[in-house]
């Protein structure tokens, strides 16, 4: 089984944080999740993630701290998912790679269908409120 590496920025901004939908032909499909992607050859965590968020909402995020490291199998994948507070620095969101996407209170966050590998990111985010 493959094993990816997988970055996922938690953007805060005010008391809201910014989900993804996934679209309905990839894999967790229509899940939420915190958007990002995989790691490419060459690139550190945080480059990986500005420029995913870029690619996927089109927005300039600055990576802040590492959150939470989730490992998880999927069956048919293993992910290392790296989990960074992130805060936004300018744009305002696009779908541009991503099915939709919300801004969401902290307290909100359970009220999504969230990817499995990302329920216990989310129950710490509340528990941290
Ligand atoms: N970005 C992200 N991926 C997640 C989360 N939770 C979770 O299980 N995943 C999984 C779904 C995918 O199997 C994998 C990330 O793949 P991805 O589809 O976002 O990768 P990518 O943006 O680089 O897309 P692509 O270039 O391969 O199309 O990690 C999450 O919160 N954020
Ligand atoms: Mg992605």
């Amino acid at each position: 089984m493959q094993t990816l590496i997988v970055t996922a920025a938690i953007i805060q901004h005010k008391d809201f944080i910014l989900i993804a939908q996934r679209k309905e032909n990839v894999d967790q499909a229509l899940k939420w999740e915190f958007p990002g992607g995989k790691l490419e050859l060459g690139e550190s965590p945080e480059q990986c993630l500005v420029r995913e968020i870029q690619e996927e909402l089109g927005l300039s995020i600055e990576v802040m701290k590492i959150y939470d490291v989730i490992s998880h199998n999927y069956g048919d994948r293993h992910i290392i998912l790296l989990c960074y507070l992130c805060r936004l620095i300018a744009g305002a969101a696009q779908a541009l790679d991503c099915r939709d996407f919300k801004w969401v209170l902290v307290g909100e966050l359970h009220l999504y269908d969230f990817a499995e590998a990302d329920k216990s990111v989310v129950s710490k985010l509340q528990a941290d409120i």
